[in-house]
């Protein structure tokens, strides 16, 4: 899965010029850059939700039925709790599909349960951040986007979570994008990384 001479031009601001992309499956491709740098925009070209300003070939990126995204700035509905934003997720995807691996079975059990019947809007930031990214995680799709995920996130939190999104690449060669900026997190997995 590729972009070939990616460009994007807001106004008169040239953000990225001609920029080749290639995403692996056997890693996680993880988008890095300064504040501003064009990440979230390179993200919401690969999941087909824009922006005007940002051209370039796609190939082999699937329809955007087919991908999961997840937006830096996270909403949900607040007066759900976790179990029915999770219950949500759930049905939107076969049940057959749905896959735990023992991540994520940590997620549940060590985070997820405790806050189980909260409702979202009474979370902190963080804790609604890893019920979202468990969520999904659930979805049975080609290609998981994530703006960063473990923004907020403790660091006792921050590894787990990032192993459960691993986990889609590793256990179901699945091609996982991330956008972070906290390389440290990272160094124990098998990266791609592209560098803006
Ligand atoms: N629709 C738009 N119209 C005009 N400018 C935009 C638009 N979308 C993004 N930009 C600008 O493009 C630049 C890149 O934005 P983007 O959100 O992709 O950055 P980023 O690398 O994800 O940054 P951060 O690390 O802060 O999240 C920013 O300066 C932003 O203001």
């Amino acid at each position: 899965m590729e972009i070939k001479n990616y460009s994007v031009t807001f106004g008169n601001r040239q953000l990225s010029t001609n920029l080749n992309v290639s995403f692996s499956k056997s890693k996680m491709n993880i988008v890095m850059g300064a504040n501003g740098a064009g990440k979230s925009t390179l993200l919401d070209f690969v999941a087909g939700v824009g922006p005007k300003g940002a051209v370039g070939e796609k190939v082999e990126i699937p329809s955007y039925k087919k991908i999961a995204y997840q937006l830096q700035q996270v909403h949900f509905f607040p007066t759900l709790t976790v179990a029915q934003t999770i219950e949500f997720y759930t049905t939107l995807t076969d049940k057959a599909k749905i896959k735990m691996y023992e991540n994520a079975q940590t997620v549940r059990k060590n985070i997820l349960d405790p806050i189980w019947d909260t409702k979202m809007g009474q979370l902190s930031g963080g804790e609604r951040q890893i019920v979202l990214t468990y969520g999904q995680c659930l979805l049975d799709k080609e290609v998981y986007i994530f703006d960063e995920p473990t923004s907020g996130v403790d660091e006792t939190n921050a590894p787990v979570i990032l192993s459960m999104i691993n986990d889609l690449v590793i256990n179901e060669h699945k091609i996982v994008i991330m956008t972070s900026h906290h390389s440290d997190q990272l160094k124990q997995f098998d990266l791609n990384l592209i560098t803006l």
